[in-house]
């Protein structure tokens, strides 16, 4: 699937400005941001949901038209389910829209659904909720699958939960197109990431590439109050509220350096770059979560 020269505008509001993206079979593509970068109106308009306003989308070479949507799955950021009706009947209901499903019983495994198919979806949790609109998103058995910040609103462990269900589902060769402003989840779910930022996409590649490209060397971390004057050590020094960061590619000339100040060093953390660090080099900005 791949899109050319994709613009949207609603109104005055232009909020994707000419972007190209490409997605190779049986890989997840990533789009990353913050609030408001047109991650969703993007996914909406590769969705077939929502025209373009300038570009054009292509899937397997052919403009989006019956085959994409008998092979598209879709997770949306916002679904409404239809109420006092069980897990197990909303799959049924939603199964009945489809010439061709995937087993209940598959579909159930797959997502987990087992230990709470006989309630109201009303009542699940954030979790248990997603695990179900995945589930109906898989139902046709889609090639390709879109999931619009999937897990936006839940607690770490439920996260990490759906990570493995997506792992899962990669493995079976599907196509994801996934948005999210979790770096992380990028990282470990996505073969490739486009990081977007006001209606534009200002890295793309994958993510470890992204990263070796943008730096070199690690991060070292120190509680803010172990350097009262960080200027005068002549160190790339970044101050957060809680604790400094010194970027460094060469840790024994910088731990000399702590050292012969006399900086206590108990609780010196030392960690990887991340996709985090690349958007705040790209941007000059924190992704706002
Ligand atoms: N239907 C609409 N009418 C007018 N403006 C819109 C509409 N949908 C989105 N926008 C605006 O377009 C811009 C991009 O929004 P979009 O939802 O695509 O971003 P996003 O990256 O998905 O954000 P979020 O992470 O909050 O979902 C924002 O400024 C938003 O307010």
């Amino acid at each position: 699937m791949a899109a050319f020269g994709l613009e949207k505008r609603y109104g005055k509001v232009h909020a994707v400005r000419g972007i190209d993206l490409s997605v190779t079979s049986g890989r997840c593509l990533g789009l990353l941001g913050p609030n408001g970068a047109g991650k969703t109106s993007t996914l909406e308009m590769l969705e077939g949901l929502s025209p373009p306003s300038a570009g054009e989308i292509r899937y397997r070479g052919e403009a989006l038209g019956p085959r994409f949507r008998d092979e598209a799955g879709i997770m949306f950021q916002h679904t409404a389910l239809p109420e006092h009706i069980t897990v197990r009947e909303t799959l049924r209901l939603f199964s009945r829209l489809y010439p061709r499903t995937r087993s209940q019983d598959e579909l159930i495994a797959r997502c987990s659904l087992e230990e709470f198919l006989d309630r109201d979806s009303r009542r699940l949790s954030g979790g248990q909720r997603q695990r179900l609109l995945l589930a109906i998103a898989l139902i046709n058995d889609p090639s390709v699958l879109f999931l619009d910040e999937p897990t936006t609103g839940l607690d770490p462990q439920a996260r990490r939960n759906f990570w493995h269900l997506i792992e899962d589902i990669k493995a079976e060769g599907k196509t994801i197109l996934l948005s999210t402003h979790y770096m992380e989840e990028a990282y470990t779910l996505c073969d490739e990431v486009a990081i977007m930022d006001h209606g534009q996409v200002i890295a793309l590649g994958t993510p470890d590439a992204l990263l070796a490209r943008h730096f070199s060397g690690v991060v070292l971390q120190l509680p803010a109050e172990a350097l009262p004057a960080p200027e005068s050590l002549s160190l790339e020094i970044r101050r957060h509220h809680d604790r400094i960061e010194i970027e460094t590619s060469d840790v024994n000339a910088t731990l000399a350096k702590l050292l012969a100040a006399n900086i206590p060093l108990n609780e010196l953390r030392i960690r990887g770059r991340t996709l985090e660090d690349l958007f705040l080099e790209l941007t000059g900005e924190a992704l706002r979560g």
